[in-house]
């Protein structure tokens, strides 16, 4: 498990740590960016830094391992770009022989324009923790000015990310960003873990906070979790779903829905559903049954267009919302919920679907940029409104449970792009699904599911498109390989 911590505890942590007060945590944390900067170069056969320095402790830290770097040899170039610079950082650096530039308002001087231009590596030092969501309005022509072979290398966060990863705002995209002692939410969110690049983890010597904000499943997580079968299990102990999904003009999704329940290893589904999907299902899946009977969980709403539903199969969705078994509502089953259920409910939405939901529940007034600007808060604001957690879908997944909860955000990016494809999320609520009939909390049933889904998409055909089905198809072999490793 990853986990990254709230910015408030990280402060506390870093306060309450030996020698916080002699600047020697920052030693520490610029030695550790200074030494992955080197290997950088050494492997990249490069010399010429720059170093952008804002006015915060982050620029403090870039000026340290820019010091470094022009001892050991290397041509730096430190650019101020704030109203201030960490003195005894930039004394540092002017003594171990960098160029200081300064870059402070309006446009760049062409020494700092030349310099970025040619520039092996970037070390980002703008903004850390105790930055604000954005890049101020001069260096918004920064990510322009970069040169296009130049390795950005970030310390603690891209500068203008939010630290908190709620809002998605301008920013500096980095190939690497190197952090210290854990991770912070910045790192982990959908708006902002793509303009981190890959994360390396420095350990300054911070002790790890209590209780984490994000968390993240790694391959290494699932065999604690998965539902692996003993000698006394059948097929009613592992899980019966119950599947209402589809109608007659979408009869695809209860066939992704189906095969991922049945491939990712459930004891049994159950689907309710018209004619034609039906029979198809009869004739692609015979391991499915048909009808009414008991179920451990329900999966409603793929393909599912409430308006023009067939009255079956509204009826046993509405009875199932009612009842306390847990619930995972995708897609047009979304259109069913109003009101906080007893039982265990997760919801499975894109973000135009968690946008229509928020809105129809009135849980703020909603732009239509408003989830893509901040996924994880509207997210929240509908999870805490009907006590469920919801499961926002897109490259970086987020399944946020209900605040009241009290547990962490879990976010999975384990899918490949080429995973965007038409009845991919069909087959994700299958599988959330069959680990909901298995006994799993949505929390731990969404994040697991995301994570097989996105690393069977991959398994699949490594490196190239995938097809929804081939995933479906792909799930138990994937699941084999994580729990036999
Ligand atoms: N506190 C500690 O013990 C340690 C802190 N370290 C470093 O210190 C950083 C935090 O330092 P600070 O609290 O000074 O925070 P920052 O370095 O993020 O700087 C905050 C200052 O930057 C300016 N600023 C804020 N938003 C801005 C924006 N969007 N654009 C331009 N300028 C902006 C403001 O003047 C603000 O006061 C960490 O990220 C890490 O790099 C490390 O040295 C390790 C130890
Ligand atoms: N860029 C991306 N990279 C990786 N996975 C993605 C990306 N975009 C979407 N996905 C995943 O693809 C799936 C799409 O689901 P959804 O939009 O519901 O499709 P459908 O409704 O056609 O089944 C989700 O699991 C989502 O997380």
């Amino acid at each position: 498990m990853i986990r990254a911590y709230a910015i408030d505890d990280v402060r506390e942590a870093e306060a309450a740590t030996d020698g916080f007060g002699e600047g020697e945590l920052m030693q520490r944390a610029a030695a550790g960016v200074a030494a992955v900067a080197a290997a950088r170069l050494d492997e990249q056969g490069g010399e010429r830094v720059v170093v952008l320095v804002g006015s915060g402790d982050n620029g403090g830290d870039a000026l340290y391992a820019g010091a470094e770097l022009a001892n050991d040899g290397r041509s730096v170039v430190a650019v101020l770009v704030g109203s201030s610079a960490h003195e005894s950082g930039l004394e540092a650096a002017r003594s171990a022989g960098a160029v200081v530039a300064e870059w402070r308002d309006g446009v760049p001087a062409g020494e700092v324009v030349a310099a970025l231009a040619d520039a092996d590596l970037v070390l980002d030092g703008v903004t850390g923790i105790g930055g604000r969501p954005g890049l101020r309005p001069h260096l918004l022509a920064l990510p322009d000015l970069i040169g296009d072979d130049a390795y950005v290398l970030a310390v603690d966060l891209p500068s203008g990310t939010d630290p908190a990863g709620l809002q998605r705002s301008d920013a500096v995209y980095a190939d690497e960003t190197v952090t210290f002692s854990f991770a912070k939410p910045v790192h982990l969110m959908p708006p902002t873990e793509p303009a981190t690049g890959l994360l390396t983890v420095v350990d300054i010597g911070v002790a790890e906070p209590a209780v984490p904000a994000v968390e993240r499943l790694t391959h290494a997580d699932l065999p604690a979790l998965w539902p692996v079968p003993g000698p006394d299990d059948d097929k009613y102990s592992r899980g019966v779903l119950g599947i209402v999904s589809g109608g007659e003009r979408y009869t695809g999704a209860p066939l992704m829905n189906v095969t991922a329940a049945v491939t990712a290893g459930v004891g049994m589904v159950r689907y309710v559903g018209p004619r034609q999907p039906t029979d198809l299902l009869r004739s692609l899946v015979p391991e499915c049954v048909f009808g009414e009977g008991r179920v451990q969980a329900w999966a409603i709403g793929s393909g599912l267009d409430v308006e023009h539903a067939d009255d079956e199969q509204l009826r046993i969705a509405r009875e199932a919302l009612e009842s306390d078994l847990p619930v995972l509502l995708d897609a047009g089953g979304l259109d069913l919920i109003d009101e906080s259920r007893s039982a265990p409910t997760l919801l499975t939405p894109h973000a135009g679907e968690l946008l229509r939901l928020a809105r129809r529940l009135e849980v703020g007034d909603l732009d239509d940029d408003a989830v893509r600007r901040a996924p994880v808060s509207i997210a929240r604001l509908v999870a805490d409104r009907l006590d469920a957690t919801v499961l926002l879908k897109g490259a970086v997944t987020a399944v946020v449970p209900p605040s009241a909860s009290g547990l962490p955000v879990r976010t999975q990016a384990d899918g490949p792009s080429w995973l965007s494809t038409a009845g991919s999320g069909d087959v994700l609520a299958g599988l959330a699904g069959a680990l909901l009939a298995a006994g799993l909390s949505p929390l731990d049933a969404g994040s697991l599911a995301a994570l097989v889904h996105g690393v069977a998409a991959d398994d699949a055909n490594p490196g190239g498109p995938v097809r929804a089905m081939d995933v479906a198809h792909q799930l138990g072999r994937t699941v084999a390989r994580l729990l036999s490793r």
